[in-house]
């Protein structure tokens, strides 16, 4: 009876109603997944399954505490998912209808990249740290304010100037923005995470903090070990040959639309 009278009110417009509500529960799932959140989540589903227990059982007391407790929490929730909330919502910026055109052509984009990995050959043979960030399509001004702006032509002799120890640019990260150097001497954000190695420093840990929050690649040179890295999604590749990052490089800087994950690849020409 009751099935019969779902069936015939059921509209077109209730599937896509389902569908919807799918693919965010989907996406905030892959938007969580590796993320501290997952942790805090099945947390709250131990509160919620055990505030269930407590109510079934006429616990009141217990009953109560839970309930008080799942208040409090759910007004420290944006607190807490502060991190992941700003990308989520950085990645919604990041959709089709508001990202920014790049200013360069490929040809442009990979002179660019042969000059970074020319400077980061040279660098890693002679131990100098670098930290040489390419933006992409999330803005990077709020990092660009906290260095020296430059808007200079990008070579390979300037990026290795800029890093000569105890210069006044050398500390801190290098931005480009459509193949130009932006500013030097930025501060990036340190990544959070725990599971990191004990041999990645503040330099490693700025270019994934950077990449965790942004979708811009970043190069990095060690100066303890002459290490040439890059990061982007949080993620750090370290040990590569270098044709290997450049070829990555080329793949995020040269076709960006088809390295945006997810939700916002969809209306990408195949
Ligand atoms: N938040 C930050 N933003 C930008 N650059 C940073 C930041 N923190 C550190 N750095 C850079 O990293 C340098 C320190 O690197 P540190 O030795 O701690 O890191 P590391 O990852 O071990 O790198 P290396 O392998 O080059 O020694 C600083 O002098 C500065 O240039």
């Amino acid at each position: 009876m009751h099935i019969d009278a779902l069936i015939h009110t059921f509209r077109l417009l209730d599937i896509a109603d389902i569908l919807i509500v799918a693919v965010g529960i989907y996406y905030l799932y892959k938007l969580l997944k590796d993320t501290r959140a997952v942790s805090l989540l099945k947390g709250l589903v131990m509160l919620a399954i055990l505030n269930l227990l407590s109510h079934l059982l006429n616990l009141y007391v217990i009953n109560w505490i839970l309930q008080q407790s799942m208040t409090v929490l759910l007004f420290a929730l944006p607190v807490v998912f502060q991190p992941e909330l700003r990308r989520a919502l950085e990645q919604l910026g990041r959709s089709r209808i508001f990202s920014k055109a790049q200013n360069i052509n490929e040809e442009e984009m990979d002179m660019a990249i042969n000059e970074v990995m020319a400077a980061a050959r040279v660098m890693s043979r002679e131990h100098t740290g670098a930290l040489i960030v390419f933006e992409r399509e999330v803005g990077l001004n709020d990092f660009v304010d906290t260095g020296i702006l430059m808007d200079a032509v990008l070579s390979r002799e300037l990026i290795k100037n800029i890093f000569v120890p105890s210069t006044p640019l050398h500390d801190g990260a290098l931005i480009i923005r459509d193949g130009r150097i932006r500013a030097a001497g930025c501060l990036l954000p340190l990544t959070e995470d725990r599971t990191l190695s004990t041999e990645l420093g503040t330099r490693h840990r700025a270019a994934i903090g950077l990449s965790e929050q942004t979708d811009a690649v970043v190069v990095v040179v060690s100066e303890e070990t002459g290490t040439i890295s890059y990061t982007y999604g949080g993620h750090i590749y370290r040990h590569l040959p270098e044709d290997q990052i450049k070829e990555a490089l080329r793949t995020f800087m040269e076709r960006p639309r088809q390295t945006i994950t997810g939700m916002w690849k969809w209306g990408a020409k195949k």
